[in-house]
């Protein structure tokens, strides 16, 4: 559904999706991604993605200095927004 990426998320909704139940949320910029598909892709390693799951990545994300590409491909993966912006970085 188009509307999928602007469906509204509570940072307590991600955090349950930590790879405990085989979903690996984060979010990244105030946007929810589903990397449960990535992890086995991402260039940098599945350990950090992993190890992020059900939080917000966002500095780790801006350390790393990824791409323009690596800031598309995040796109890919949207399935909402936060809906509450705590503890999260907007830009
Ligand atoms: C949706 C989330 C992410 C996507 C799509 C993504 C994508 C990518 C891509 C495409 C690269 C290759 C280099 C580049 O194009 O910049 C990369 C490298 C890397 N990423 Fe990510 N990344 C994500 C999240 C993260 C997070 C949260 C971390 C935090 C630890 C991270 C750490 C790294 C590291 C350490 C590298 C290796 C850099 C290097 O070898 O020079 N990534 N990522």
């Amino acid at each position: 559904m188009e509307d999928s990426e602007n469906r509204k998320i509570t940072a307590a909704e991600v955090a349950k999706h930590n790879g405990s139940d085989g979903t690996y949320w984060m979010i990244i910029n105030g946007h929810v991604h589903d990397l449960t598909d990535f992890l086995e892709e991402h260039p940098g390693g599945e350990e950090v993605l992993m190890s992020l799951a059900g939080c917000d990545g966002t500095e780790c994300f801006e350390d790393v200095g990824h791409s323009f590409d690596a800031v598309n491909l995040c796109k890919k993966f949207r399935i909402g927004v936060l809906s509450d912006v705590s503890n999260t970085t907007f830009y």
